[in-house]
């Protein structure tokens, strides 16, 4: 057996080869391969296809993307150089909307390549690649970070469910809201997890149980609709998701399912973390109704699963990718600079002023 945390690097540069290494995420568990992309369409594409998602991913894989594309550029002055990279941002950042993280890994590059505009082309180009590399670095410690803390609201022996997948893929190293887990586990903490397998796209199917089962975890699949009975039987005494965009009043965008969730979690008397770095809370949205929802293609849900077509041919379908859970319903968000509690406008200010970037 591997351990999925100690060996699998989802998203990684090879400068040597100027492309991006992904583990496509869209053929696991059947089977583990590597993309080596070069181009920003192909990298556009591997963002907008899920083969790199998870919302740290998606911002370590769009810093990369952007260097790459600087990288090529023939430009000779900063100020041409500066064009060719905002061309290659302003792409990238098209690729999907909801998950913060993905605007400030590109806004950070900018504000890098802003820092050293009086030097060379050639020496803008490497910044460029060791700040890239700072996100993938960084990520990593703030997720071990995000799970100590996490870590500290659980018991040994506890029954956890978590949905989609908010693990060591879907970030640098660890995962955010499975990082407990993993740290728990070294510790000897025991703990039984029930993943929703989370509908349309399964990943919670496809990535968590993978990744859990990997690493030795005692991981138990549910369909969505499976979640009510599992708390009711008292199996589950804590959930923790991951999210794409955190409100500054608490509101938490997560992949669709979670708020239903956090809704069964507050009738069942469950406690609902949310995890999640500080490069995914947006302090400029004031409310989770400020947050763009992906809306995606209605195969997604009729025909992407099953040979021939699970629904009447033209039906029309609402497929968004994303949902929204209320504040209220939220018993702690789980950072890297520690617990916010309600009232999330206060904790989450103060705990944004010991970000150190
Ligand atoms: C640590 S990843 C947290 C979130 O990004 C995750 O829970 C999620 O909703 C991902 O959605 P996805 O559409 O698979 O990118």
């Amino acid at each position: 057996m591997t351990n999925p945390v100690a060996v699998i690097q989802s998203v990684r540069l090879d400068d040597e080869k100027d492309a991006l290494i992904l583990l496509d995420q869209t053929v696991l568990p059947n089977r583990k391969e590597y993309l080596e992309l070069k181009e920003l369409k192909d990298i556009w594409d591997a963002i907008y296809h899920l083969k790199v998602r998870g919302a740290p991913a998606i911002g370590i894989a769009a810093a990369y993307g952007v260097y790459l594309g600087t990288k090529q550029s023939v430009a000779s002055t900063y100020e041409e150089l500066l064009e060719d990279f905002k061309k290659a941002k302003e792409y990238l950042a098209s690729s999907r909307p909801t998950a913060v993280n993905l605007f400030w890994a590109l806004n950070r590059m900018e504000g890098r390549l802003h820092q050293e505009a009086d030097k060379s082309v050639t020496e803008i180009k490497t910044a460029l690649k060791e700040e890239a590399e700072l996100i993938r670095a960084e990520d990593e410690k703030v997720c071990e970070a995000i799970g100590e803390y996490a870590l500290s609201l659980l018991k040994p022996g506890m029954g956890l469910l978590t949905h989609c997948n908010a693990g060591t893929i879907a970030t640098a190293k660890y995962g955010t809201a499975l990082a407990p887990i993993y740290l728990g586990q070294v510790q000897g903490y025991d703990f039984t997890v029930f993943a929703d397998e989370t509908r349309p796209l399964l990943q919670g199917a496809r990535l968590t149980a993978w990744e859990l089962k990997e690493a030795g975890v005692d991981v138990t699949l549910i369909c969505d609709n499976m979640a009510s009975i599992v708390m009711k039987e008292g199996k589950v005494q804590a959930v923790l998701v991951g999210c794409d965009r955190v409100a500054a009043n608490g509101d938490a965008a997560n992949k669709i399912g979670t708020s239903g969730v956090a809704i069964l979690a507050k009738h069942y008397n469950i406690p609902f973390y949310v995890c999640a770095p500080f490069s995914t809370v947006d302090l400029d949205c004031h409310t989770g109704a400020d947050i763009h929802i992906e809306l995606r293609p209605s195969e997604e849900i009729t025909t992407k699963w099953y040979s021939e077509s699970m629904a009447p041919e033209g039906v029309k379908t609402y497929n968004p990718a994303f949902d929204v859970t209320d504040h209220e319903l939220i018993t702690a968000i789980v950072t890297e600079n520690g617990i916010a509690y309600p009232p999330f406008s206060d904790s989450l200010a103060r705990l944004s002023k010991a970000t150190k970037k």
